[in-house]
């Protein structure tokens, strides 16, 4: 079959204008890992979950600007650890991640929590201000567990782009959505407006949940990260200053659900996650595909 041929539109389709939308929707960087420790880390990392049903309790929020800690918002239940050997898997996909988020500052401590979400949860809208030395260059982790087949509905993650405007920026209406499959990692700016919308667990068994081990991931908190004059465009620093009114206004000593900050190892060489090159696939003269 023949192409079919161009067509022009014409001013009376399309009138010309000196007037059109200045202000870029710009989507937040994700880096997303599947299969992330392993079938059997993470039926075990389940278990050990489900067995600690117990000591969870209601996840919190802070008022950024009265200090104050309620259930605002937020139906999840929360349980504050500590994991060496998480933090080492965190530290050796780091410079991976970093490389695909546009990071660039250095990244020192976390903080982690379990989480579940079970019939009605959910967490309203937030950036994760509260939970960082530095807000600026603070990155997200949120790894997914859940029994298989799932025992809940909803639940998805909601990442929202950022729109830029005559300098500023605020949280768009639109944004990117995130299963929250078993085994998987998502890491994204602590600067991102993100919610968890609402899931149901018709059994309602704790068992059923929506779990999750949190990881707010701070660097040394020196100020927004700033790139010098001629870099190319990050949208880092534009996605903090979104974020700045939910900054607290004064340090907390402690994180308002517990979670205990500990040092991130660096990489260990022998395990390190790197990107390798893309491959190029070498083009046959003749257009046709090479002879296996
Ligand atoms: O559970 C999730 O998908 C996100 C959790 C979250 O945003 C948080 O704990 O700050
Ligand atoms: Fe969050």
């Amino acid at each position: 079959m023949e192409p079919a041929a161009s067509r022009d539109i014409g001013t009376e389709a399309l009138p010309p204008s000196d007037q059109w939308s200045t202000a870029p929707v710009v989507a937040a960087p994700v880096c997303r890992f599947e299969n992330f420790l392993g079938a059997e880390r993470a039926g075990t990392l389940l278990e050990y979950a489900i067995s600690r049903q117990a000591d969870f309790n209601a996840g919190t929020v802070l008022d950024p600007l009265s200090g104050q800690v309620s259930h605002k918002g937020r139906s999840s239940l929360v349980l504050p650890v500590t994991s060496a050997v998480f933090s080492a898997h965190l530290a050796d996909c780091l410079p991976l991640v970093q490389e695909v988020l546009g990071h660039r500052a250095a990244l020192t401590q976390t903080r982690t929590v379990l989480t579940a979400h079970g019939e009605g949860g959910h967490y309203g809208m937030h950036t994760d201000a509260s939970r960082v030395r530095d807000v600026a260059t603070a990155v997200s982790a949120v790894y997914y567990l859940h029994r298989e087949p799932r025992g809940f509905e909803g639940g998805r993650l909601r990442l929202y782009d950022t729109v830029l405007h005559e300098g500023g920026a605020r949280p768009a209406e639109s944004y990117r959505t995130i299963e929250p499959e078993h085994d998987t990692i998502v890491f994204f700016p602590a600067s991102a407006y993100h919610e968890v919308v609402p899931s149901t667990c018709p059994s309602g068994l704790f068992a059923d949940s929506r779990f999750t081990l949190t990881t707010w991931i701070s660097g040394s908190g020196s100020g927004p990260a700033t790139a010098p004059p001629a870099a190319p465009f990050t949208i880092w620093p534009w996605m903090a200053r979104a974020a700045e009114r939910t900054r607290p206004l004064a340090d907390a000593a402690r994180d308002h659900d517990g979670a205990r900050p500990i040092g991130l190892p660096p990489a260990d060489p022998a395990t390190r996650l790197t990107l390798t090159a893309p491959r190029t696939i070498p083009r046959p003269l003749s257009g046709r595909p090479p002879p296996r």
